[in-house]
Formats: C-alpha cells, sequence, structure tokens
C-alpha cells in the first residue's frame, strides 16, 4: 500500500513560490490548483504561471482544474508536462473523450467529483481514470473544514476500484490534517491534498511526514 501527500501551493506564500517548492520537496507531488472565477468564484494560477513553476519545482505536477470547458485548456496542461490533469465531471458532457487524450499525450487523467456529485454514473467509467479526487470541500478555496459526508462516497468508490482490480488512486482534496487524514485513510483513500495543515506548520516537512505516518497507519487494507 502507498500513501501520497500531495501539499496544495494554494496555501503557499505567492510572493515566494519557488523557496515554498523547496520546502516540500519530500511530499510525492506537488497540488496546483486552476481556478477560473466561472467554475468557481475565485481565481488562480493559469498556462504561464503554471509553465514557470514547473521548470523551479523539485516534485512534479498534479493539477486540478476548477474551470468550465476543460477539453479548451486541459490538453495544454498535459502537452507542458503535468503528471496528471483532474477536470471536474460537473463541467463536460463527455469525461471519457477528455481522458483518453490527457492519457494519449501521456499524462495521468482524474476526474473529481464536487461534495453533492454521485459517484455512480463514474464507477462504469474507472478504466478510462487513473485517479478519481472526491472533494471533502466544496471547491473555491483552501482553509475550509473537512465534510465527513462525502465519505459514504469515498467507501462506495473504493470497493469498486477493489472489486475491480484497476490501480486508480483515489484522492480526497479540502480540509485534510492529521485528524481528518485518518477519516479518509479509513475509507479508502490513498493519495492526500492538504494545503493549510502544510504551509501553515512551521515545518511542513514535518507536517508531511506527520500526515504521511497517520494515513499510512489508517489506510484501509486494499
Ligand atoms: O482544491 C482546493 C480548493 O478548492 C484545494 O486543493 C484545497 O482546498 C486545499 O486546501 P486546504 O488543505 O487548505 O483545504
Ligand atoms: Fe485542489
Amino acid at each position: 500500500m502507498v500513501t501520497r501527500i500531495n501539499p496544495s501551493i494554494l496555501a503557499a506564500d505567492f510572493a515566494n513560490l519557488e523557496r515554498d517548492l523547496g520546502r516540500i520537496r519530500t511530499a510525492d507531488l506537488v497540488h496546483v490548483d486552476i481556478m477560473d472565477n466561472h467554475f468557481v468564484p475565485n481565481l488562480t494560477f493559469g498556462p504561464p504561471v503554471v509553465d514557470r513553476l514547473a521548470q523551479v519545482s523539485p516534485l512534479p505536477f498534479d493539477l486540478h482544474l476548477m474551470i468550465e470547458n476543460p477539453e479548451r485548456w486541459a490538453p495544454g496542461y498535459a502537452e507542458a508536462g503535468a503528471f496528471s490533469v483532474t477536470f471536474h465531471a460537473e463541467t463536460t458532457t463527455n469525461p471519457v473523450g477528455l481522458a483518453r487524450k490527457l492519457r494519449s499525450i501521456g499524462a495521468r487523467a482524474g476526474i473529481a467529483l464536487k461534495p453533492g456529485t454521485a459517484i455512480e454514473p463514474y464507477l462504469e467509467l474507472l478504466p478510462e481514470f487513473d485517479q478519481v479526487l472526491v472533494m471533502t470541500v466544496e471547491p473555491g478555496f483552501g482553509g475550509q473544514s473537512f465534510m465527513p459526508s462525502t465519505m459514504r462516497k469515498l467507501r462506495t468508490l473504493s470497493d469498486a476500484v477493489k472489486k475491480s482490480g484497476l490501480d486508480v488512486w483515489l484522492q480526497v482534496d479540502g480540509g485534510i490534517t492529521e485528524d481528518t487524514i485518518v477519516i479518509a485513510a479509513e475509507a479508502g483513500a490513498n493519495t492526500f491534498v492538504a494545503g493549510s495543515s502544510v504551509f501553515n506548520a512551521a515545518d511542513p516537512a514535518k507536517q508531511i511526514a506527520l500526515l504521511r505516518a497517520a494515513a499510512t497507519e489508517h489506510q484501509h487494507a486494499h
């Protein structure tokens, strides 16, 4: 069993992003939240900033696209070398087509679900994806509280992945702390995004180690 910790640079110091990328080198991937002020009421980074950050990052990027019309933007991020590109289920009528496009470029394809979006319609599409992101807060902002109500969906998803024998990574994002990570790990998550809890810590590397240890200890047996 593998536990992956992906710090979200949404909680980093935007005047010192290169420095902060250096502080999380013991993590697995860097989670980058792309917001367009349409799908979510907030605005963050776009391609030029992501491209430049990738040049100075010790770790590859896990991109979380919170944007409308992901068909317009997602392939470009994959072509620029993103390790994984995750788009929201609510933003496309052709998730399989977009996932295939991303994979054909060489990126891992992910699909994200808002807390109110059901997993059932997507279970039969699992072979098309490398990752499913179960949002544990409403997307748009860091620093919100983890929603335990999303764990039922995660358990359903985890059971389906286990039955399928597929190696689909199960990611949670929003309000992940050393306490809530245990709840998500027990419900079947293996990939954990943490923004505030990592970057607000006095020692981000120590916090990453703490999160990793808590999740590994409680990870659902697969
Ligand atoms: O996708 C996100 C928000 O939409 C962020 O990745 C998430 O909120 C991480 O921040 P925190 O750990 O502070 O909740
Ligand atoms: Fe995110």
